[in-house]
């Protein structure tokens, strides 16, 4: 059974339709990411299965309950994490966790929620002495507190430094193999790219496209990218014309494999090296930025 059923979904306030009719599910132990640009409904939807927004219509079950009216048995089984939680500044990592650990029936045991977000140094640290990053973690380590079967994670890594990032990264993989159910929202395409099984991208309310990142980059039609250093001979026919730009040369391919086989061939017969040679398919990023900047009039697919 699916762990979110969402059918048709509305929210408006006043005149924006900030959830425009969408329909989505997450299976048990899938990581999703609702992904979008400022302002798509992302904030609205989840608030809204968390059961803390109210909707104008549609249908949704959350762990087989109607968030709206789940109540506190509904709430024992999710995990928030929100982007800026406000702590207790005196009160140490360990002394929070432990508070949060036992307001739930089947709370985490503190010392290893703590180990698992990578706290245990800063366990007897208060919180006023934690930074940007550690403090994201504790939010985590709040999050957690229930052993929740669903964690909502809003923008898990902004402000992160890139280490620390690669951590939280890390971390969710970790969350994934306690088959824990997670809805991501992110900005970042490469941490969605990473991290998700599978992503919906949303626009002004509606769903524009749903499915495995790999899915979302096969269907999207977009080139791949085949650029290498300026060589010093004449370029063999191509499927495209190459683009020089200072000393690189890009060539956006109708053919990628035929094109690198021409390449790989021609350079070895006039014994070039082609330097920095690199066949790059499209990202989730251009997917993305190719749905997200159509026009609302355009079809997205
Ligand atoms: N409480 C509110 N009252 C009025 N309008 C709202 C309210 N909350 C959201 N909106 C509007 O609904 C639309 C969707 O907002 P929402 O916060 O759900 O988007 P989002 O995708 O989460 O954006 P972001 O990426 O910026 O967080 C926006 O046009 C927003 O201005």
């Amino acid at each position: 059974m699916a762990t979110i059923e969402v059918r048709d979904l509305t929210r408006a306030y006043g005149p924006v339709r900030a959830v425009d009719g969408i329909s989505f599910s997450v299976g048990d132990g899938e990581i999703f990411a609702l992904l979008g640009p400022n302002g798509a409904g992302k904030t609205t939807t989840v608030e809204i299965l968390e059961g803390y927004r109210t909707r104008d219509s549609g249908t949704v079950r959350v762990l087989g309950h109607d968030p709206a009216t789940g109540g506190s048995g509904y709430r024992a089984r999710i995990g928030v994490v929100l982007q800026s939680a406000g702590f207790e500044e005196e009160f140490t990592v360990r002394e929070l966790v432990r508070l949060q650990t036992r307001l739930f029936p089947r709370g985490h045991d503190p010392d290893e929620l703590i180990a698992l977000v990578g706290l245990a140094e800063k366990r007897n640290t208060r919180v006023k002495g934690l930074s940007g990053g550690q403090r994201r973690r504790l939010d985590l380590a709040l999050g957690l507190a229930g052993a929740p079967d669903l964690l909502f994670l809003d923008e898990p890594t902004t402000g992160f430094d890139p280490a620390a990032r690669h951590h939280a990264w890390d971390l969710v993989a970790n969350l994934r193999e306690l088959g824990t159910t997670i809805l991501l929202t992110t900005h970042y395409l490469e941490e969605a790219q990473r991290l998700a099984d599978r992503v919906a991208v949303m626009r002004e309310g509606r769903l524009l496209a749903t499915g495995t990142p790999e899915d979302l980059r096969a269907g999207s039609k977009l080139p791949t990218v085949i650029s290498f250093g300026t060589p010093s001979a004449d370029l063999p026919p191509l499927s495209a014309s190459p683009d020089v730009s200072g000393t690189t040369v890009r060539v956006v391919s109708r053919d990628a494999v035929g094109d690198a086989w021409r390449l790989t061939g021609w350079a070895r017969e006039h014994n070039l090296a082609l330097a920095d040679f690199a066949v790059s398919p499209p990202t989730l990023e251009d997917v993305y930025l190719a749905l997200t900047e159509e026009s609302p009039d355009e079809p997205a697919d």
